[in-house]
């Protein structure tokens, strides 16, 4: 197994005004994950449930506040300086805002081979793997000497999947890879994703409250609500027989990815603003905004539980 996440909990402290840590917000609460080799594991929830920071803790860019993580059975945050680096080579991630996250002074070029000059790759070996990375990624050869502001959206988020890849990592996380972009680069990046899986032997986590993404990308799925995990299944399942009130509320709700248009459903399991019950910590998240709860609801915090092969859900509905 790639990894196994155990227990993850992570929590943030907000400074106050004098700046003593005051203030701990739970964003991941007891995540248990496995992800095999050729995987792709779909990220869901809405803004702020924790999924790029849980995306984060899988290339070790943040630590779990408890719990552990093993790749291939080695427990990476107890791994030594030499080994986490190690790790870390293993693995990318691209971010949300990847412009954001490009010097703006160095060209493509410089983009690109930085990381293979820090790890001391030589210069024509540096050229034999750009040729190659941006032929995979259809970027063209002119395209090296410019700067990224002089490339359109669909075009950075190329220079920034070819920059993921040039260390040839094993393991990719892409944070809402296409949120940015409009509806037919939507598709031709989501196809560039599918290229590179297809030919070469990485496992990728791909992070997104679009689940129209996720159906398209991934064989399995989680969905994440409040930084708890509400549901985890093979994503033909999950978009087939979604279990969980929040589940099949993010499916209703959904555009699909060939309409900018959101469903005009019912969402039968959604309780109105007017109706809405707080929630309390030790009880489930989504309580305030189910119209589904049960006496049981109110009183304990459901497990997780395996309700078919490969689909487990958290709701006292199937408890
Ligand atoms: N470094 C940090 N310090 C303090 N709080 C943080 C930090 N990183 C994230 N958070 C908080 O953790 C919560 C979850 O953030 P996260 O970015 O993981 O969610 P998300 O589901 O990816 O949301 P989005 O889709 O908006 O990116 C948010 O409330 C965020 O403000």
């Amino acid at each position: 197994m790639l990894f196994q996440a155990k227990n993850i909990y992570k929590n943030f402290f907000r400074k106050s005004f004098f700046g003593i840590k005051n203030d701990r917000s739970n964003v991941l609460t007891n995540i248990n994950i496995n992800i095999h080799d050729r995987d792709i594991l779909g990220v869901v929830g809405e803004t702020g449930s924790g999924k790029s920071t849980l995306g984060k803790i899988f290339v070790g860019l943040e630590k779990p506040s408890s719990g552990t993580l093993y790749y291939y059975n080695n427990d990476i945050f107890k791994l030594n300086k030499r080994d986490f680096r190690k790790f870390q080579k293993n693995t990318a991630f691209i971010f949300q805002d990847p412009y954001s996250s490009f010097n703006p002074r160095m060209k493509v070029l410089d983009i690109l081979q930085e990381p293979l000059i820090l790890n001391g790759v030589e210069r024509i070996k540096r050229r034999e793997i750009i040729n190659e990375i941006i032929d995979k990624v259809e970027l063209r050869i002119e395209d090296l000497v410019k700067f990224p502001y002089q490339f359109s959206g669909g075009q950075r988020q190329r220079i920034a999947i070819a920059r993921s890849l040039i260390l040839k990592p094993k393991f990719l996380v892409a944070d809402e890879p296409v949120s940015s972009l409009d509806l037919s680069v939507k598709a031709q990046i989501l196809k560039l994703f599918e290229d590179i899986y297809t030919k070469s032997d990485l496992t990728m986590m791909i992070i997104s409250h679009d689940l129209s993404i996720v159906e398209y990308l991934c064989n399995k799925s989680i969905v994440l609500y409040k930084g708890v995990m509400m549901e985890e299944a093979l994503t033909d399942m999950l978009f087939r027989n979604p279990l969980h009130p929040y589940t099949r509320l993010l499916i209703e709700s959904a555009p699909s990815l060939y309409s900018d248009k959101t469903k005009d459903i019912e969402l039968e399991t959604f309780e109105s603003s007017s109706n809405l019950e707080s929630a309390k910590p030790g009880l489930c998240p989504f309580l305030e905004r189910c119209k589904l709860k049960v006496d049981k609801c109110r009183e304990n915090f459901p497990e997780i539980i395996e309700v078919e092969k490969n689909h487990k859900v958290r709701c006292f509905k199937y408890i």
